[in-house]
C-alpha cells in the first residue's frame, strides 16, 4: 500500500507542483494519475521512489517513511517504466532487462535466464533478446520496459506515460497487455497519463490531477464518468461521457431477437422462406460466424440466374457485440449495423441473435429506474 498524507512539493523556485495531497493506493490494485499538464503527476510518482523528497507531509510505502528509507533499497522494490522506455542503447534486449537482478547480486546465467522468461511474459519472441533497442518498434521498446521493470519482482510497480509514444492501436494492445499481466502478478500499480481513455480503460481507481498540484478527485472510472466533482473534472473527463460510461455497465439481460440468416454459398432457392424482400438477411460462414448482410435490394436477391451467395455480394457488417459485454458494445453493434440490427456472438464468435438500439436503451433505462435515477418518462 502507498500513502501520500498531506504530501506538498515545492521546488526551490517556488513553484507548488503537489499540494497537500491524500490519498491512499490500495496494494494489488491499478490507479491512474490523470490530469493536464503541469498538474503534478510526474511529481508525485515520483515521489514514492524518492526520486523526489517531499518538503512536508509525508510519503509511506508498505507503513513506512521513504524519508527512512536508503534509496537504492527503496528502488529495488519499485519498478519504474517511463515513456520511449528509456533502454540503455548499448546493451541487448536480454542484458537490458537483467539490469536490475545483476545490481542485485544475481550470477548473469540465473538474471539471463529471468530475463528470457520475462521477454516471453509480455509477449515478445525469444530472438528479440539478442537484439539492440534500436532495432524494434516502439511498441516492443516499451514491452522491453515493463519486462525489465518486472525483472526483480518488485512489489511496487510506477509508470510514467509509458505508452504515450506509440500509435493508439500499438497503444491499446499494450494496454490489454498490461490488465493481463496484472491479473496473474498483482502488483501495486500506479500509472500517469494525461488521456483520460487510458485513465478510464485501465484504473481501478482514478486520481484526478488540477493546477497548482490539487487532488479534484479520485474515484473508481465509472463513478468518475457518472459523477464528476466539478465543473474541472467534468471538464477534463470531457464529452460523450454518458456514452462512455456505458462500458461499465454489463448488458445482462439483454432479450435478443431473430433475424433471416442463410450461408455464403447459398443459392437464391435456399434463401429462407421466413426472408420477405424487404427483409435484410445475414449471411454467416460455416461455422455460424457472421461474414455480413445481404440488403434488400442486393442485385442477387433479385437476379434469377444469379449463381451462389459470395462475399462480393454483402454489405459488411458492423461491430459485433459479445454476448455478456459491456452496454457501450451493444449500442455500437445495433448503432453501425447497416440493417440497425446489431449482431450479438458468443465467445467463439458464433451468432446468437439480433438487437435494436432502443431495446439497449431500454435496458440501459431499466437500471437507471432500479438505481432511482430519473426516467426519460418523468417531467418536471
Ligand atoms: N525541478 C523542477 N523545478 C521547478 N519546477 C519544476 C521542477 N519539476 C517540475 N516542476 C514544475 O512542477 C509542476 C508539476 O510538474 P510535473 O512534471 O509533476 O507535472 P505533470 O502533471 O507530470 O506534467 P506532464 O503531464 O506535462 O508531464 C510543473 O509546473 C513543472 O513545471
Amino acid at each position: 500500500m502507498i500513502e501520500f498524507q498531506s504530501a506538498t512539493k515545492r521546488f526551490p523556485d517556488g513553484t507548488v507542483a503537489v499540494r497537500e495531497l491524500d490519498l491512499t493506493v490500495e496494494a494489488g490494485t491499478i490507479t491512474v494519475f490523470v490530469g493536464p499538464s503541469g498538474c503534478g503527476k510526474t511529481t508525485s510518482l515520483r515521489m514514492v521512489n524518492r526520486m523526489v523528497e517531499p518538503t512536508s507531509g509525508t510519503v509511506l510505502v508498505d507503513g513506512v517513511d521513504v524519508l527512512s528509507s536508503d534509496p537504492a533499497r527503496l528502488r529495488r522494490g519499485i519498478g519504474y517504466v517511463i515513456q520511449h522506455a528509456g533502454l540503455f542503447p548499448h546493451r541487448t534486449v536480454l542484458d537490458n532487462i537483467a539490469t536490475v537482478p545483476l545490481l542485485s547480486g544475481w550470477t548473469r546465467r540465473k538474471a539471463r535466464s529471468r530475463a528470457a522468461e520475462l521477454l516471453e511474459l509480455v509477449g515478445l519472441a525469444g530472438e528479440l533478446g539478442s537484439r539492440y533497442p534500436a532495432q524494434l518498434s516502439g511498441g516492443q521498446q516499451q514491452r522491453v520496459g515493463v519486462a525489465r521493470a518486472l525483472a526483480a519482482d518488485p512489489p511496487v510497480l510506477l509508470m510514467d506515460e509509458p505508452f504515450s509514444a506509440v500509435d493508439p492501436v500499438v497503444r491499446e494492445g499494450l494496454q490489454d497487455e498490461l490488465l493481463r499481466l496484472q491479473n496473474d502478478l498483482d502488483k501495486t500499480v500506479v500509472f500517469v497519463t494525461h488521456d483520460i481513455d487510458e485513465a478510464v480503460r485501465i484504473g481501478e481507481r482514478v486520481a484526478v490531477f488540477a493546477e497548482g498540484g490539487r487532488l479534484a478527485q479520485y474515484v473508481a472510472p465509472a463513478e468518475l464518468l457518472a459523477s464528476p466533482a466539478d465543473d474541472f473534472v467534468a471538464d477534463f473527463v470531457g464529452r460523450d461521457r454518458g456514452y462512455r460510461g456505458l462500458s461499465f455497465l454489463p448488458a445482462s439481460d439483454l432479450a435478443l431477437g431473430e433475424v433471416a440468416t442463410t450461408e455464403v454459398g447459398a443459392t437464391r432457392g435456399g434463401l429462407s422462406a421466413e426472408a420477405s424482400a424487404e427483409d435484410w438477411v445475414l449471411v454467416l460462414d460455416g461455422d455460424r460466424r457472421p461474414r455480413g448482410w445481404l440488403a434488400p435490394d442486393s442485385p442477387w436477391r433479385r437476379d434469377r440466374d444469379a449463381g451462389e451467395l459470395a462475399e462480393s455480394d454483402l454489405v459488411a457488417g458492423g461491430s459485433l457485440h459479445t454476448d455478456g459485454g459491456a452496454l457501450r458494445g451493444a449500442l455500437d453493434a445495433a448503432l453501425s449495423a447497416p440493417s440497425g440490427l446489431g449482431v450479438v456472438v458468443d465467445d467463439s464468435g458464433r451468432y446468437r441473435g439480433v438487437i435494436t438500439p432502443s431495446r439497449v436503451l431500454d435496458l440501459v433505462e431499466r437500471r437507471r429506474s432500479k438505481r432511482g435515477g430519473p426516467s426519460a418518462g418523468a417531467t418536471t
